[in-house]
């Protein structure tokens, strides 16, 4: 794969007209792009189709995390809206994975990746002690990793810091998506187990999702265009 194509742009957008205006500026030749809660709750399967249209693969990023019914019904209609790449949340457990496994296999054509997220980039050991769970992020990343792989799912959500031991666990065609990612002058703001553009990419990310960096700086192409330097330069 084309190396920058590696990078999925996150729309977070309160509105579908920024999304677009910010989409104007990618090359979908380049980089994929996400769609997440804040933009899919204001503007609906219209903007998904609006980016379509404008030839972008769109990772549709709801992380659905219900009954084992619930969720499969949505994987289904993520995947009948065409998106290249939908998600779960591990935690739901195997017989959901499982579940939304078997939906999607039910669409017809469907190309749709199928990965789970596994521990929020956004969250630390703290985090995880909080919600009753005694054990440190890594641990609980290759954990939820095995379950989603065994569960036949295709690839994971994960940081950036844990793509070299998972690819000891998991398959050579395991996605590895991560988002988490800050080049070296970046705000870091919620995000807690974060790297480099660069280091992501030679620990072997499968795809680096990148929002606030680009979106919320002053020239978004040139911040892009950046990061496309130094993940040429890592290679
Ligand atoms: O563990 C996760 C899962 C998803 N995300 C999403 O990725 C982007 C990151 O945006 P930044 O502005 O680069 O922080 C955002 O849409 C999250 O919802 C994540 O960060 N961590």
């Amino acid at each position: 794969m084309n190396d920058l194509k590696r990078v999925i742009v996150a729309l977070d957008y309160p509105d579908q007209i920024s999304a677009l205006k910010m989409a104007d500026q990618l090359d979908p030749e380049r980089c994929r792009v996400k769609v997440g809660k804040e933009l899919f709750t204001r503007a609906g399967p219209a903007v998904v189709e609006a980016l379509h249209n404008k030839g972008f693969e769109v990772f549709l990023d709801l992380k659905f995390h219900d009954i084992p019914n619930t969720t499969a019904k949505a994987v289904r209609a993520a995947a009948e809206m065409g998106v290249w790449m939908v998600n779960v949340h591990a935690s739901g457990g195997r017989r959901m994975m499982e579940a939304a496994r078997n939906e999607l296999d039910q669409v017809n054509g469907a190309q749709t990746l199928l990965i789970a997220v596994t521990v929020l980039t956004s969250m630390e050991q703290q985090d995880l002690a909080d919600i009753g769970l005694d054990i440190n992020p890594l641990e609980q990343v290759k954990r939820l990793a095995l379950l989603t792989q065994n569960s036949g799912l295709d690839g994971v959500v994960c940081s950036a810091q844990e793509v070299r031991p998972l690819r000891q666990l998991v398959s050579a065609d395991f996605q590895l998506v991560t988002p988490g990612i800050r080049p070296a002058d970046a705000e870091v703001g919620d995000q807690k187990r974060i790297m480099t553009p660069g280091e992501a990419i030679v620990a072997g990310s499968t795809h680096l999702v990148i929002g606030r960096p680009i979106t919320q700086a002053q020239v978004p192409v040139d911040a892009l265009g950046r990061i496309e330097q130094e993940i040429l330069a890592a290679r």
